[in-house]
């Protein structure tokens, strides 16, 4: 399978403290690879060096075979990879269709292709029944199916999910993983997602890449990990999640 992203020893220290320590990854075309690990263990740094946001100290990100280490966050979700934070960045009052209309124009889509372009999307992420709604109607996790259909709308080809189902019910949380899983299987989008909802990344059925104090230490299917020595022991011998 065609790698779209290689990620190799990449490395970040802010002041003394080592955020990712010669932290490798790589990402197949239409795949979904979780992040896990305990708090402080380097997930979002890893993200912000993907996104763009911080800047490696060594190692390499190549996308779609370019070299975009340090690349500045514009440039890089211009070649489809983009990030949604864990703290809300849609604009509460505007209107889904609003919302969604600022990323489709952002694509360069001519005028009379936007409207189409952004029903698409929403009917894509379960909100063609909210087109009017101010997205600060809008409960929790549809906030979150709008800031997914944001990143779509810019034509992502990797999206980087920093905790989507945080303050999710149970619900919105499968709900959740089966958008994810639908835009993999009919856009081909791959996603990069961090989470600390086991029973989500089970659900997901993908890689699992753990992280812990920034190094990577167990990788491969949920199963292989949950078994792994080092990975039980950071998790105090409990079972993940
Ligand atoms: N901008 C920064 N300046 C200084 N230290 C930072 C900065 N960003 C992260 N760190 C430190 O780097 C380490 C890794 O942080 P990071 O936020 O990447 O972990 P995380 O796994 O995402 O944690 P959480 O699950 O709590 O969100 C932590 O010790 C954190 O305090």
């Amino acid at each position: 399978m065609n790698q779209l992203l290689e990620v190799s020893g990449i490395s970040k220290t802010f002041g003394g403290v080592r955020a990712n320590h010669d932290v490798s990854l790589s990402l197949a075309e239409s795949s979904i690879r979780c992040v896990v690990g305990p708090n402080g263990a380097g997930k979002s740094t890893f993200l912000s060096m993907l996104s763009g946001h911080t800047r490696p100290d060594t190692g390499k990100v190549v996308f779609r075979g370019k070299d975009v280490t340090g690349w500045p966050v514009h440039r890089v979700a211009k070649m489809g990879m983009v990030r949604k934070f864990q703290r809300p960045s849609f604009y509460p009052d505007l209107t889904v269709t609003e919302n969604l209309t600022i990323p489709v124009l952002a694509t360069g889509a001519r005028r009379g292709k936007v409207s189409r372009a952004v029903a698409e999307v929403a009917e894509q992420v379960g909100l063609a029944d909210a087109l009017q709604v101010r997205a600060a109607h809008l409960p929790h996790g549809r906030t979150q199916w709008l800031e997914i259909g944001m990143l779509v709308a810019r034509q992502a080809t990797v999206m980087l999910l920093d905790e989507p189902t945080a303050g999710m019910s149970p619900d919105e949380t499968t709900k959740t993983a089966e958008l994810i899983a639908r835009l993999v299987a009919d856009n081909g989008v791959s996603t990069i997602v961090i989470e600390h909802d086991m029973g989500f990344v089970r659900s997901l059925n993908s890689d699992v890449t753990v992280l812990h104090l920034g190094e990577v230490i167990a990788e491969g299917s949920m199963a292989t990990v949950e078994r792994d020595e080092q990975v039980r022991a950071v998790y105090l011998g409990e079972e993940m999640g």
